[in-house]
């Protein structure tokens, strides 16, 4: 680690008190906070927990001044741990954050240590280098087997790093928001082109496919005049019926048919999905704009049907961000749920909604492949659930729910009215 990076981890370090940390095992997150003096009281939930089977416990955080890499380093370590931790040792997504400070979100992960020899683990720590530092720390149980404490691992040739190096571990109080609503704003969800531009420019070094994305943008969000025609954009988790309703109104109406992510970036989505979320979101954002581009010309000339859009790139990446239950969400009114000012607006936005087993039944139908996402929306209540709120939650325009569960011209019947009803067409 150079000494430019010891700096920066010295400044993560040193608010290293008033921060929180949060550790998620079986789907509730554990909060802890540390502190230089030793505390009376329990140990806090998530060494509680471990306290009966093991003896040690660590924990890295990725810390970098250049987000792009620091995103990428996060997902690597992921891989890097699994790769080599000894059979068992369970891996938990970690945290930490000072509260009410945008921005202030560090990632990472905390893992027991279960393998009979430590120094299997502790040589394994040592030689993790990610193009960012990473502050790994060991959690080892205090004498009287109640309190534990935290020792940070300065890393070989930091000598700069001069801080004391044990903590003691304290319960902290859950927040009043998920910790990764902190850190949501133009890094899980993209308000504005630049913001989405500026990511995939800075991947250039390490995403050779960011530069080719790059040049089929407009050079910005252009401010366009209004479409003179109307723009109705159908939304829906998949299997919904999107691309048989959206078909059969592009016929019905004479119109033009758009999808996002665009074609045009179709050659490059499958190598955008592998990416972390700051990446893989700020292409699928992107992706929005160039069928901005599209809508814009096409509404000049005739209605326009949208398969898809900005309501897809929120809810996915909002209930991505946020993770357990509903209540975890940014509350309605939230700011993270608002339209991008320089994205242009459809008059419409319909969200076909269908129930899950009636869903399942049409996706075994369908039998084409399906994203991890969608995996997870079929094993994941959960994750199924905070999309389709998100989807409800985002203004501006917010979308009207169709029920899409009757049959295909029903549905396509009542959409047609609630278009007329709206649109005047
Ligand atoms: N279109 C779109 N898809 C996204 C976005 N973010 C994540 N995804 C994922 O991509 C899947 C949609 O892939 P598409 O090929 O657009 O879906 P589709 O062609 O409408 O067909 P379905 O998968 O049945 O919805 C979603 O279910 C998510 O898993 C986004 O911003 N736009
Ligand atoms: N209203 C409907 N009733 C019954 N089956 C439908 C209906 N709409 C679509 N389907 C069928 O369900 C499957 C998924 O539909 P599709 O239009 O591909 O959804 P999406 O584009 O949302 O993934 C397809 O096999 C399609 O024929």
């Amino acid at each position: 680690m150079t000494s430019r990076m010891a700096r920066k981890t010295v400044s993560v370090v040193s608010q290293w008190s008033s921060r929180v940390f949060s550790v998620e095992l079986d789907g509730s997150s554990h909060y802890f906070a540390i502190q230089e003096k030793r505390a009376g009281g329990e140990a806090p939930g998530i060494f509680r927990l471990k306290a009966q089977r093991y003896e040690r416990c660590y924990s890295l955080l990725v810390c970098g001044e250049d987000r792009v890499r620091t995103a990428r380093s996060y997902w690597e370590l992921r891989d890097k741990l699994t790769g080599h931790l000894s059979p068992g040792c369970d891996l938990s997504p970690m945290t930490s954050f000072l509260p009410n400070v945008k921005g202030s979100l560090i990632r990472g992960y905390f893992f027991s240590d279960n393998s009979q020899s430590r120094g299997q683990t502790e040589r394994l720590l040592q030689t993790l280098t990610c193009s960012d530092p990473v502050l790994v720390c060991s959690y080892s149980k205090c004498e009287d087997g109640q309190m534990w404490r935290q020792h940070l691992w300065p890393a070989a040739d930091t000598q700069l790093v001069e801080m004391p190096t044990d903590y003691y571990v304290v319960p902290s109080e859950p927040p009043a928001y998920h910790p990764s609503v902190l850190n949501i704003i133009n890094s899980d969800v993209f308000y504005s082109f630049e913001e989405a531009h500026e990511v995939l420019e800075k991947c250039g070094d390490i995403i050779p496919e960011a530069k080719s994305v790059v040049e089929l943008l407009p050079n910005r969000a252009e401010a366009r005049s209004k479409p003179d025609f109307p723009v109705i954009v159908i939304e829906g988790l998949d299997a919904t019926g999107k691309t048989t309703l959206t078909e059969s109104l592009r016929d019905t109406l004479g119109a033009v048919l758009l999808r996002s992510p665009p074609q045009c970036l179709a050659p490059w989505r499958a190598r955008f999905d592998r990416e972390p979320p700051l990446i893989r979101r700020a292409f699928y954002a992107l992706g929005n704009y160039i069928t901005a581009e599209q809508i814009g010309q096409q509404g000049m000339k005739t209605p326009v049907i949208v398969d898809r859009y900005w309501h897809s790139t929120a809810a996915y990446a909002i209930a991505t961000a946020v993770t357990g239950p509903l209540s975890n969400l940014p509350a309605e009114g939230s700011e993270v749920y608002r339209w991008p000012s320089d994205l242009l607006k459809p008059t419409l936005v319909v969200f076909l909604t269908v129930d899950p087993e009636e869903r399942k039944r049409r996706l075994r139908n369908r039998g084409l492949g399906k994203t991890a996402e969608e995996e997870e929306l079929d094993h994941n209540q959960l994750f199924r659930l905070r999309v389709e709120e998100a989807y409800r939650r985002i203004i501006g325009p917010a979308c009207i729910a169709v029920d899409a569960s009757p049959s295909a011209d029903q549905v396509l019947q009542q959409v047609l009215l609630l278009i007329r009803g709206k649109c005047y067409l």
